[in-house]
């Protein structure tokens, strides 16, 4: 029998500390570092991360958890998955880049939500050609540079069940899982090559486990864990589940031969179900108890009583993060803005690790052994819960006042912008955001250092904003946009502005490849200030005649991309950010600015993983979009926008939210979307995004008219708006203004 472990987490970060694999992995791309420069970045983060793993005290290291841009597509390459249309491409890592981003001639992965983070993955596709074959070299070649190292490692794969279930058919492919029987054997060898290796435990992971699952999905499971843990030789199983509760699928996994499973105990729930598990009381329990995509410090009382409620039910027991932590920021170290009280109520990537391994040692030595970290936690934990900026009355009182969120019906609405605005047929316009240029973050790194001040930041944003309108004027589109220069990221630009809100310094997380957000932490009551975007949209519409749309994040969007309060409902946070929306809308609109788009686009990605939670998520997702944006007059336009994700599940949500025109992800899926929202009745303004802007490439004339002609087919001319996929704020300039000529000019040819 293999040895158990006592403590461990079920990922890490890999982006670097600072940042390190971004710059190298952009570097490589632009062409200034080469290959082994590259992979030596690599290595090097890897080991750190390891060492410190180690050094922090865990006795299970997970490994194969880095990657040059996201774990999913190493898994499609482990399974011999990647398309047809890359596999010419002759270095390896090349092919694999182009997977990922596309290039000249090639188009990407589709790319979509991890689950309901805020990371995402690339959709492998399988077509009925695809013949699946092993290729285990970098799962192999992390395990043996962490062996090489003394670390204990545990290497990590996405399972059979979840790769398959997440991956797209393509070219007529019945459902994936039917091709299970093809990957078993692949994974039933990787099994044995990683226990020759030297593999004592093998993480395999299965979130998609714990969303609703048919009988015959949960029985593919069973089969899948039956076959793999009756391999001769192997490593000892740990089927990780994390992001929710096993549910139905937990007594069956339990029923197959595998050593271990880990169980997300942040999730209300699980604790009970493992209770009523018989056959858990033979297994090893990686009990996630330290919340791994929160950055709040764990109550180790509570989880200690967790712990304990747990002794009986498992063979035997490991302390654990509930899931990667690649979901959090590093560490506190170096957050010098964040101060006591509020520092002590976080736990970030480093902190949880220590947590871990302190809750390792109180089920070990006893709770005496850590006398003195659980009086620091129980403190931290009191001057939280009786910090008056929890509670705020002013905001409570007029949320309890009620909102009136009624609008004049749409078709009203339509006719009074009809004659504010102007516009001819197939309006053109962008989402928002134009490339944030490294002149553009420069200047606002050298106003936070202080090498400038506000008024030279302002005036050479406002420079920017001046280049993008006539940028927009001479190319000819109908509906302007500021171009977002200010902002550093959508979501962190508001919350610095709002109260309630704290903003990191270095609190990267992977958002896509080499994309990084900081999340904002939301801890109190939230309100406004003062005015978050007037000046700008005010400026930027006093250079042309041509509307300027305001751009504003809808409330749902803000929290879904911030670290959430745990002490209080989303749905009440969401309101009370919705009426510092609203106000901003209002503002705007006294200002003179006639369309105000609030993006949504992570209205989809909140969505909870068990349908019997869906309408109570919807119903006040939907208020709190309705509360942002009923504050104007019939003739103020209101514009959202949607990307990142399949919407057919929130429909009706789409419906229900009635913003007078919706700009929509599309390019990727083919415009699938319009036939969705024909199918609900859907009858307001619609742009569906002519072309992908995830990639470099610039889309022909011919490919966007294409593209309009099929839109038009579900789509009235009169409701049709000529639009990208989403902003543009990660493009080069060259490709921005020769993608938006085309579309104009197609649009033009059109109409
Ligand atoms: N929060 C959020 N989530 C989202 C999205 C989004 O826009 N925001 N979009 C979707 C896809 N995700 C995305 C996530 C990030 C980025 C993105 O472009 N991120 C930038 C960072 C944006 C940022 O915070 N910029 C700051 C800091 C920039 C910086 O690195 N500055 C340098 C100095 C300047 C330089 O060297 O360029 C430094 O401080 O060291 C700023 O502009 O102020 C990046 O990774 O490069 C794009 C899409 C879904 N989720
Ligand atoms: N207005 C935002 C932009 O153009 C919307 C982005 S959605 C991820 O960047
Ligand atoms: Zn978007």
């Amino acid at each position: 029998m293999s040895i158990e472990f006592t403590a461990t987490v079920l990922g890490s970060a890999r982006i670097g500390p600072n940042r390190e694999l971004k710059k190298a992995v952009e570097s490589y791309w632009a062409g200034t570092l080469d290959a082994a420069a590259l992979e030596s970045v690599a290595r090097t983060l890897r080991e750190n991360t390891w060492r410190e793993l180690v050094a922090a005290g865990l006795d299970s290291v997970p490994v194969n958890t880095f990657s040059y841009y996201d774990h999913v597509l190493d898994t499609a390459v482990m399974l011999g998955a990647l398309p047809e249309r890359v596999q010419g491409i002759g270095s390896e890592l090349d092919r694999y880049f182009a997977a990922a981003r596309g290039n000249e001639t090639v188009a990407p992965l589709e790319m979509t939500k991890w689950f309901d983070t805020n990371y995402h993955y690339l959709v492998p596709e399988i077509s009925p050609a695809t013949t699946f074959s092993l290729h285990p070299e970098k799962v192999l070649a992390e395990l043996e540079e962490a062996r090489a190292l003394d670390v204990p490692a545990r290497p990590v794969v996405v399972g059979p069940v979840t790769f398959l279930l997440l991956s797209k058919a393509v070219g007529g492919s019945a459902p994936l899982l039917d091709r299970l029987d093809e990957i078993l054997p692949l994974y039933a060898e990787l099994l044995t090559t990683l226990a020759d290796a030297g593999a004592e435990w093998v993480q395999i992971d299965e979130p998609a486990l714990v969303a609703d699952r048919t009988q015959s999905e949960i029985d593919c499971a069973k089969r899948a864990y039956d076959f793999l843990s009756a391999v001769s030789t192997r490593p000892a199983i740990l089927l990780a589940s994390y992001f929710g509760d096993l549910g139905a699928a937990l007594p069956v996994l339990a029923s197959t031969g595998i050593e271990g499973l880990s169980i997300d105990l942040t999730v209300p729930g699980t604790v009970e179900h493992v209770a009523v598990v018989p056959a858990l009381a033979s297994k090893h329990i990686v009990a996630g108890v330290v919340d791994g995509r929160n950055i709040w410090r764990t109550d180790l009382d509570r989880a200690l009583a967790t712990l304990a409620s747990l002794m009986g039910s498992a063979g035997t027991l490991a302390v654990s993060s509930s899931c990667s932590l690649l979901h959090v920021p590093y560490t506190l170290d170096g957050e010098t803005d964040i101060v006591d009280p509020l520092r002590s109520w976080l736990a970030f990537g480093a902190e949880k690790v220590a947590e871990v391994t302190v809750l390792a040692r109180a089920l070990r030595d006893g709770t005496e052994s850590v006398s003195s970290e659980l009086d620091q936690a129980r403190a931290a934990l009191e001057s939280r819960r009786t910090d008056p900026r929890l509670h705020d009355a002013a905001i409570r009182a007029r949320l309890e006042a009620g909102v009136s969120v009624d609008r004049t019906p749409a078709e009203e609405r339509r006719r009074a912008q009809a004659v504010r605005l102007d516009l001819p047929s197939l309006p053109t316009t962008t989402i928002g955001s134009y490339p944030q240029t490294t002149q553009i973050r420069l200047a606002r790194a050298a106003l936070r250092t202080g090498q400038i001040d506000e008024t030279e930041y302002v005036s050479r944003m406002q420079s920017e904003i001046a280049d993008v309108v006539a940028l927009q004027e001479k190319i000819g589109l109908d509906v302007l946009v500021h171009g977002e220069p200010e902002r550093n990221d959508m979501v962190q630009y508001f919350a610095e502005q709002l109260s309630g809100f704290a903003a990191t310094s270095n609190g990267w997380v992977q958002s896509y490849g080499s994309r990084c957000v900081r999340p904002p932490i939301l801890y109190g009551d939230v309100s406004r200030p003062k005015p978050m975007t007037v000046n700008w949209s005010e400026y930027a519409q006093s250079l042309t005649g041509k509307p300027v749309k305001g751009m504003l994040t809808g409330p749902v969007t803000i929290l879904a991309w911030s670290f959430v309060r745990d002490d209080r409902p989303l749905a009440e946070s969401a309101a009370q950010i919705a009426l510092a929306i609203r106000d901003e809308t209002i503002d705007l609109e006294e200002a003179g600015i006639r369309i105000v788009q609030v993006d949504e686009p992570a209205l989809r990605e909140l969505l909870p993983l068990r349908s019997k939670d869906t309408a109570a998520y919807l119903e006040w997702a939907v208020r709190s979009f309705k509360i942002s944006t009923s504050g104007v007059s019939d003739d103020t336009q209101i514009h959202t926008h949607l990307c990142y994700s399949e919407f057919g599940e929130i429909i009706d949500a789409i419906v229900d939210l009635d913003a007078d025109v919706t700009s929509i992800e599309a390019a990727r899926s083919h415009m699938e979307v319009l036939d969705d929202l024909n199918s609900v009745g859907f009858d307001l303004g619609v742009g569906p995004g002519v072309y992908d802007i995830h990639s470099p490439r610039v889309p022909s004339v011919d490919e966007i008219t294409e593209s309009l002609r099929a839109a038009l087919k579900a789509v009235p001319a009169e409701r049709l708006w000529v639009n990208p996929d989403c902003g543009l704020k990660t493009r080069g300039a060259a490709e921005v203004e020769r993608s938006l000529r085309n579309m104009v000019q197609a649009a033009a040819a059109l109409r």
